[in-house]
Formats: C-alpha cells, sequence, structure tokens
C-alpha cells in the first residue's frame, strides 16, 4: 500500500506565466540544478524537467533534486513542477513522496486519458497542442483531463527538434495565430518554442497564458537575469495583476472565485442578485458584501437604505480571510461612510483586479448615488480599481463633458484614465445607434468592441452584469481585453434571450447558456 500523495495539489493554482523547461542537455557545463536555482531566484513560476534519453532511474533523481531546490527557495506552495512525457518517472517520483506536481505530455506521448487515470485527480496534466486541430481535440477529452496546453514554436527551434507544426506555412505561431489557438482552447495555453525575450511583449500582448523557454534561459550566460528579463518584459505589458495567472476550471476541487461588493435588488435583476448570477453563468463562484439595500422592481426603486459601514468593513474582512476573490466588482454602495470602509478594507488585504462600476442612476432613472457618494468613490474607490465601466451619462459626471458620439467616448475615457490611473471602459448602451463600448487603457492603447444594439427593452440591469461578468473573467485569468471580450458576449446571448418579466424595464436571462 503506497500512502498518498502528501502535498497539496497544484492544480488549481499553478502560474503559467513564467515557465521554465530544463534537462541535463540543455545545461552545457553547468549542472542542472544550478540553472534550475538561478531560473528560481530569477522569478519562473514554472519548472518542467525535460530529460528525454534519461531513465526512470535517472529522472526520479534529478526530480526529487529540483523539487527540494524549489522547496529550498519557499516556492513549494507556488511554483508548480511536471515531468515531460514520462508518465511512468512522475508516477513513481510521487510515490517515493517527492512533490512533482504532475507532467506535461506531447501528441505522441502517452494518451492524456491514461496518463490523468494514473496520476490521479491531484496532478496537473498538461498537453501539447499546436493547431486548431489538436485544440479542439484536447476540448473534446473527457471533463478534467487535461489542466493546460502548451503551443509553439514562435521561432523555429533547436532544442525541440520534435516539435513540427502543421498549419500555419513555415510552422510558426505569430500572435494571431496563438489568439486563434487560445479562443479555440477550453484551457489556459502557455507559448513558447524558440522564445526570446524580445517575443516577450508579443505574447503579453496575446490571450497566452504565458512563455515558456529553454536556452532563452538555460543556455543564458546569467540564467537569473535572463529569467528576470522575461518575467519583466511579460510584466511590463500584463501587469501584476494576476492576468494569466491560470486556474483550471475543469478541476473539481478548486474554482476562481469572485467577489461583489453592491447592494441589493429586490426584483432579482440588477444589483447583488445580477451580479451572483452572472459570476455564476461565467464559471466562477461568486461571493456577495451587502452594501446596500433597495426595495425595487422593474418600474423603480421604491426605497434605499444604506447598511452599517462596520458591517459592511467586516463582511470584507470575512471574505478576504477565508475564500480570497480572485476578482472584486464594485456596484452600488449606500452612503459615504461605506464607501470609504470599503475602500480601507480593500486596501488593507492588497485587493487586485477590481472592477468598479460607477453607477449614479439606474436604468429605470432613479438616483442610486448622491452626490457625497460620488466624491467619496472618485476620491477614493475608483483610483484602486483596475477597471472602471462608466455609462455616457456616468462618464458626462464624471468628466463634466458632453458625449455625442464614438469621438467623445473616446476622449472621455481617456481622461478618466489620466483622472484615476486604471483603465476606463466607457459603455454604449446609451447611445443609439449600435451598442458598442470603447476601452482605454493605462499605456494609451484604446480598442472598441463592437456590439450590435438588441431591440429588447428589458435592459434593467445590463451594466451590473457586464461589469460582474468581467470580474468573472478575469478570475479565471484572463487578460483585460479578453475578459471584456468575453462579458460582452454573454451579455449580448442574455439580452437575445428576451426574457420578458414585469411591467418596466425587465430583466434579462442570466441563465441563457446554461439552459
Ligand atoms: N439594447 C442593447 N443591445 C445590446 N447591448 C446593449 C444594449 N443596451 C446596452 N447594451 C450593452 O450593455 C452594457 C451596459 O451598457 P449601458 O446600458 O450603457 O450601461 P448601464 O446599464 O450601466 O446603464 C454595454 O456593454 C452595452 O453596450
Ligand atoms: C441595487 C442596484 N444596483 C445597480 C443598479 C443599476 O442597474 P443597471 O445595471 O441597469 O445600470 C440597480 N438598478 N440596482
Ligand atoms: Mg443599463
Amino acid at each position: 500500500m503506497v500512502a498518498p500523495f502528501p502535498y497539496e495539489s497544484m492544480r488549481g493554482r499553478f502560474d503559467l506565466r513564467s515557465y521554465f523547461v530544463v534537462g541535463p542537455q540543455d545545461c552545457g557545463r553547468r549542472t542542472l540544478l544550478d540553472v534550475v536555482a538561478k531560473a528560481l531566484d530569477g522569478g519562473a513560476s514554472f519548472v518542467q524537467l525535460r530529460a528525454k534519453d534519461a531513465d526512470v532511474r535517472d529522472i526520479v533523481s534529478m526530480a526529487a533534486d529540483i523539487a527540494g531546490e524549489i522547496r529550498g527557495h519557499h516556492a513549494a506552495d507556488r511554483v508548480a513542477f511536471v515531468i515531460d512525457d514520462r508518465v511512468d518517472a512522475a508516477v513513481e517520483a510521487r510515490h517515493r513522496g517527492i512533490k512533482v506536481d504532475g507532467v506535461h505530455i506531447g501528441q505522441d506521448d502517452m494518451d492524456p486519458r491514461e496518463a490523468r487515470l494514473l496520476l490521479g485527480n491531484d496532478a496537473i496534466v498538461g498537453l501539447s497542442a499546436k493547431t486548431l486541430e489538436e485544440v479542439e481535440a484536447a476540448d473534446a477529452l473527457p471533463a478534467g483531463t487535461v489542466d493546460y496546453l502548451g503551443a509553439g514554436p514562435v521561432h523555429p527551434t533547436a532544442t525541440k527538434p520534435d516539435c513540427r507544426v502543421a498549419d500555419d506555412g513555415d510552422g510558426t505561431l505569430d500572435g494571431a495565430a496563438i489568439d486563434a489557438l487560445c479562443d479555440a482552447s477550453r484551457f489556459p495555453v502557455v507559448v513558447g518554442g524558440g522564445v526570446h525575450v524580445e517575443d516577450v511583449p508579443m505574447l503579453a500582448r496575446s490571450r497566452a497564458a504565458g512563455w515558456f523557454v529553454v536556452s532563452a534561459i538555460a543556455a543564458a550566460d546569467d540564467p537569473e537575469r535572463a529569467t528576470a528579463a522575461l518575467v519583466d518584459a511579460w510584466r511590463e505589458v500584463r501587469g501584476d495583476g494576476r492576468h494569466g495567472y491560470a486556474q483550471s476550471v475543469s478541476d473539481p476541487h478548486a474554482m476562481p472565485a469572485a467577489l461583489t461588493i453592491a447592494t441589493t435588488d429586490s426584483s432579482g435583476g440588477a444589483g447583488i442578485a445580477a451580479d451572483l448570477k452572472a459570476m455564476l453563468a461565467n464559471d466562477v463562484f461568486g461571493m456577495c458584501v451587502v452594501a446596500g439595500i433597495t426595495a425595487q422592481n422593474t418600474t423603480g426603486v421604491q426605497a434605499i437604505a444604506p447598511v452599517d459601514p462596520t458591517l459592511v468593513a467586516q463582511q470584507i474582512d470575512s471574505v478576504f480571510d477565508d475564500i480570497r476573490p480572485d476578482a472584486t466588482k464594485i456596484g452600488v454602495i449606500v452612503g459615504a461612510a461605506s464607501i470609504e470602509a470599503v475602500a480601507d478594507r480593500l486596501q488593507a488585504h492588497g485587493a487586485a483586479n477590481i472592477v468598479v462600476d460607477p453607477v449614479m442612476v439606474a436604468t429605470s432613472g432613479a438616483e442610486l448615488t448622491e452626490d457625497e457618494g460620488v466624491r467619496a468613490m472618485t476620491g477614493r474607490l475608483l483610483p484602486l480599481a483596475t477597471l472602471i465601466t462608466p455609462n455616457i451619462p456616468e462618464a458626462c459626471a464624471l468628466t463634466g463633458m458632453a458625449i455625442a458620439g464614438r469621438g467623445d467616448m473616446e476622449t472621455a475615457a481617456r481622461r478618466l484614465v489620466t483622472a484615476y490611473g486604471c483603465a476606463a471602459l466607457v459603455k454604449g448602451g446609451h447611445g443609439v445607434d449600435d451598442a458598442s463600448d470603447v476601452l482605454a487603457m493605462p499605456d494609451g492603447s484604446v480598442q472598441w468592441f463592437e456590439g450590435e444594439r438588441i431591440d429588447n427593452p428589458d435592459t434593467h440591469g445590463t451594466g451590473c452584469t457586464l461589469s460582474s461578468a468581467i470580474a468573472a473573467h478575469l478570475a479565471l485569468g484572463e487578460p483585460l481585453d479578453q475578459a471584456i471580450a468575453s462579458a460582452k458576449r454573454y451579455l449580448t446571448g442574455a439580452l437575445r434571450a428576451m426574457l420578458d418579466l414585469g411591467a418596466g424595464a425587465g430583466p434579462m436571462d442570466h441563465g441563457h447558456a446554461l439552459h
């Protein structure tokens, strides 16, 4: 009888951003262990041992050394370690209590279903998938079989001579090909193959979950500096947030979590109810902090009341001290004192991925945030945000400018970026033609998310739903632009379902994708 694997599974928390693949053949005159140690010093977040010609005994012994090195770096709970191809060696190492978190297998290696069976549900199973056909085949595997995909090469490479790509002319992947693979994939995709530091900005702008390299680190004069340079180049584009932090939604034991801090809508179409429904429908675990109460239905808001700011703060502490959210959406908070309490507690907990929907007036016309609240929001909350999502009237109020068309929406978005240092999405639902939204980013870039206007008067809760779905997709590890695109697709589907409830502007069908 073999003792159960004595470590916590890395399946729900591996980080593909900085993925180092290495074997003794890649290290020249240096030792494998020395190179791995330097890569860890430089910030590698994932290590794969790839020793193609070694036998099981040698691989297990190298694995023991590498696992020890990761432990020595106090990184065993954040740096995942897998073995390439040799499921037998991974199984053996795990039986011996060596912290090998899983395997990475190629298309010609063992069937991933068999690897999953042999390794059990705690292990990471990564799979190489370089073409759309291979990605689609991976998508079609039973739920919970694989955790991430590896795609490449970006350049022709000597370290992986067996790495052949079909498709794309010369067999290499550019940004568009990477995005096509990532869009098709149910799993986070790490991209490499001949990658050097100059390629990282392109990768970081794509929907890849991270880079993987062999020689860029192993053959560098200074592997620590080389790793740090790759890590920095990624961070420069993607920032420090957990964007690219890959959590597998197929792991039955772990699910990304998102929090809404907002106000109740008794009619269920907007506010906290909409937020939780949108989070559920977008594959994350939803949690809520009640920061106000309304008596409300589709015809209007009949009453609105604050919650004691101390109780608001306590709710935030309860959540962050236990199931730490991967993203937080903020909606209506009733009263300036509660807004300040929320800002204080989010700062104290170092919350990341904060989406603020600066709701001032409901779709039905009722005022939801008083002037004092707006001052607290602009002074304390907006500067903490990753993204703010004003509609056109809110963007006018926040910038003091009139908005008549797309050019004005862009100008307003840019001004909000300058004023608050966060990304700003000005939503076009209150325009007349299309329903397109514009995103301005702190790096100066601007991007439109085109939307067709659906002829549906029932738009109660659209803003709440969109911002919660964006938070959900950030919690899933998507970069901001992808999270917005995913959320907008979901929202459009919810409007298109043409649910018709209530006498006024009714709610949407948040569960349209579930039934
Ligand atoms: N009739 C519609 N058809 C399609 N999309 C819409 C429609 N109305 C609003 N949207 C979209 O819903 C989201 C919320 O926008 P908006 O209504 O402007 O915000 P709010 O609900 O905060 O007032 C945006 O993505 C917007 O483009
Ligand atoms: C409690 C609460 N929060 C927010 C909204 C805004 O609704 P919309 O998303 O339609 O702007 C609302 N009506 N009620
Ligand atoms: Mg609306």
